[in-house]
């Protein structure tokens, strides 16, 4: 007999088939069950869902009517229920489609698969990799409860043995004492674990996932960028040798993401190691949640569903029962928050591996430092810098420069008329980028070659103002020039920025040199001062880290802080060579309460001090906020339809019983106002509870669809809930 089914597909978020969609098949299929069906003229990948038949839905359509499943993709195990509430919440939280969640988060080879294609490519998986089938049925390996069970497996390679392990340091004892807790509790608590940089998170977290892969379970670790990946996968390889341990992260092939997502999947894999979109990653024995760098901004999604990967992370472990460990140095002024209510458990490692220092924290006041002749550049690093660096060189140790700037120079200029090298398409300069004598626009990409002559006024002498790390990188060889490492040879610079690193593999040989010790003065983007074991590096400089101290954003004190503390955290993770470790600062504001901070290591004085002002300012975490974004040619059709928007807001609030208070701010520009020749404008929205927030959305955000026509020209709109940066 005919059955219906809810089926979440991917719909465009303004065709406002917001949830499931109803078909017919001729026998029941458990949600979470792959299938295609048809939509208009394709068949589309789609996923039965749970829930009870919508009322309304089968009315309006009774079974008959119904479209027939077109193919049921039984090689593959349905997607288990925790997946598809993880699934339902995200949706709901972030206001958009079940069925565009669960369907962009699933690898996008395997939407693109037939039934026979999929099965062909498990067979083809399960061949290389030495495992059993699984059933047609899709039933899953049994939970293993019991080590033995696991080993007698084969693994990917021949196991080697595993390294001796260290001994652990008392706070890591402790730590890792609280977490094997937490193993047993029916319902773990999520721990915060904030060590300083060097007190050896990574091992606790190796630590953990033994524990869990010693009761048979999987482990999940997420970290914030790509680049971080590759160093972790190592270490968890090398000392897990036997276990079987994938990645999963946009940068790889679409083949290999479908096989270790599906290794991980079919309970396969041991160790998943991924990005934020590895959250959603379903694993039939997870066991293990760890959250590194919790405090880092890449773990928000920032298009489609903008969902929290750390929030998401904490809401997944609470579902299925495992413990959670967020660790960061510098934890999110959120996380640091529910640690001090108590929500989250605070565990603390405030020593370094071998009792090693922290670097010393020196300021130089750019303010007293001599001032270039007038037409000259300014000198990259001031005179006691240069110094030291030099200094370091002789001594045959390494120099980490800091500038969050890539390209040659922020903007070229007409020495004459004033001419700048503006985007025709943004409201922002193109950057100079030397190599190959390109203006490129990040934020639109437009590209063009430097023109040879001023295009307002003909004159030759276009020059390049301000400084990225391009023209860093040549000034400070310029200012080494003649100097010598100890052994011989010339002073080696190097740079690792996103132009240094496209192409694939780059990355890893340019640290390798950094780790064998053939660069002496390396100079990078963020990307270098994240989550790297340097151990040679013993200075750190940012050469210009001011701009963020001036920025509307009220998040960019924390997130200026984080930064230097964790660029500072590169520096003396050799224990012997931590004593003389130091963190330069560049500043015209030298007294800065932030520098002050930073130079005492005082993560916790910073915090209280931001989190009174976020207080006084009714700012999260004391309040909860979205940000509804629209873009269109024309600015005032934007302001428009946000200020539309709201007046609907308004009524539905005054219809709905008052949960606390929701604020509306006027539409402003953020702060690249043009983008691609779409003019942005966003509101925020400010509610004091977070069911008062998420109550009007849930109200607001369907009916929004219907403004639409009413706004000509509106290019598009998103709801962005906890907007991290505004
Ligand atoms: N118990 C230990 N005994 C000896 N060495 C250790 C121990 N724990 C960690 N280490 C070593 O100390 C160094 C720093 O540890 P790790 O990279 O885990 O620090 P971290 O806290 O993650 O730092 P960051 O936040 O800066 O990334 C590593 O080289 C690691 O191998
Ligand atoms: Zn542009």
């Amino acid at each position: 007999m005919m059955q219906r089914l809810r089926v979440a597909v991917e719909t465009p978020q303004y065709a406002g088939l917001a949830r499931a969609l109803d078909y017919a098949c001729p026998h029941h299929l458990p949600a979470g069950t792959l299938v295609r069906v048809p939509l208009g003229q394709r068949n589309i990948p789609g996923i039965v869902w749970a829930g009870a038949p919508d009322q309304e839905a089968a009315e309006a359509r009774p079974l008959a009517s119904l479209k027939p499943v077109a193919e049921v993709m039984q090689a593959l195990p349905p997607l288990p229920p925790v997946w598809c509430d993880l699934v339902d919440f995200t949706a709901r939280y972030y206001q958009r489609a079940v069925g565009e969640v669960a369907l962009s988060v699933l690898p996008p080879e395997l939407r693109k698969l037939d039934n026979a294609g999929l099965d062909k490519r498990l067979r083809l998986l399960a061949k290389r990799s030495g495992w059993a089938m699984p059933e047609p049925e899709g039933s899953l390996p049994p939970r293993r409860k019991s080590a033995k069970v696991q080993s007698s497996r084969p693994g990917p390679a021949e196991p080697a043995p595993p390294p001796p392990l260290p001994t652990l340091q008392p706070e890591q004892a402790q730590v890792l004492a609280t977490l094997a807790d937490a193993f047993e509790q029916a319902q773990p608590p999520c721990h915060l674990l904030h060590g300083v940089t060097g007190s050896g998170k990574t091992e606790v977290y190796l630590r953990a996932a033994q524990h869990a892969l010693d009761l048979g379970r999987q482990a999940l670790v997420l970290v914030p960028e790509i680049n971080l990946t590759p160093q972790l996968e190592a270490r968890f390889a090398e000392r897990f040798p036997g276990r079987r341990l994938v990645s999963l992260h946009s940068g790889l092939t679409p083949a290999q993401r479908l096989a270790n997502w599906l290794t991980a999947h079919l309970g396969h894999a041991d160790l998943v190691l991924g990005t934020r979109l590895a959250v959603f990653c379903p694993l039939p024995r997870l066991g293990l949640i760890v959250v590194d760098e919790e405090h880092d901004p890449s773990y928000k999604q920032q298009d489609g569903a903008r969902y929290s990967a750390r929030d998401l992370a904490v809401y997944r472990a609470w579902l299925e029962k495992v413990p959670v460990v967020l660790g960061s140095a510098t934890p999110s002024l959120e996380s640091w928050q529910h640690a001090q209510t108590g929500r989250y458990k605070l565990l603390t490692m405030a020593q370094r591996v071998g009792q090693g220092e922290l670097p010393k924290v020196r300021i130089v006041d750019m303010n007293l430092q001599p001032q270039p002749a007038p037409g000259q550049p300014a000198a990259p690093l001031s005179e006691p810098l240069l110094t030291a660096v030099r200094a370091r060189v002789e001594r045959g140790e390494q120099s980490l420069l800091f500038l969050n700037r890539r390209g040659f120079a922020p903007v070229l200029s007409c020495t004459a008329c004033g001419w700048k090298s503006g985007c025709p398409h943004c409201s922002a300069w193109r950057v100079f980028h030397k190599l190959d004598r390109t203006l490129r626009c990040h934020h639109c990409s437009f590209t063009e070659r430097v023109p040879k002559a001023c295009p307002d006024c003909g004159n030759l002498d276009i020059q390049p103002v301000g400084r990225g790390t391009e023209r860093l990188e040549e000034q400070v060889a310029e200012l080494l020039q003649g100097l010598e490492r100890p052994g011989g040879g010339a002073v080696r610079v190097a740079r690792i920025d996103a132009d240094t690193t496209r192409l694939k593999g780059a990355l890893e040989q340019q640290l390798a040199a950094v780790h064998d010790g053939s660069v002496d003065v390396l100079i990078g983007t963020q990307m270098v001062t994240k989550g790297h074991d340097f151990r040679r590096v013993t200075l750190v400089a940012a050469v210009n880290p001011d701009s963020a101290l001036f920025t509307a954003d009220f998040r960019a004190p924390e997130r200026l802080f984080a930064t230097l503390m964790q660029a500072a955290g590169r520096a003396g993770r050799d224990a012997a060579a931590a004593a003389s470790s130091e963190m330069w600062i560049q500043t015209w504001s030298p007294t800065h309460p932030l520098f002050t901070a930073l130079r005492q290591h005082d993560f916790a004085r910073f915090a209280a001090s931001q989190l009174q002002e976020r207080e006084m300012a009714a700012l999260p975490p004391f309040s909860h906020l979205a940000l509804l974004r629209c873009e269109a040619r024309d600015a005032a059709v934007a302001e428009g339809f946000l200020r539309q928007a709201r007046d609907m807001a308004q009524a539905l609030l005054t219809e709905q019983a008052a949960d606390g208070q929701v604020t509306f701010y006027a539409p402003v520009p953020p702060h690249v106002a043009k983008v691609a020749g779409l003019e942005r404008r966003q509101m925020l929205i400010e509610a004091s509870t977070r069911p008062g927030l998420q109550r009007l959305l849930a109200a607001w955000m369907p009916q929004l669809p219907a403004l639409r026509g009413q706004h000509k020209g509106l290019a598009r709109w998103a709801m962005d809930v906890d907007p991290l940066s505004i």
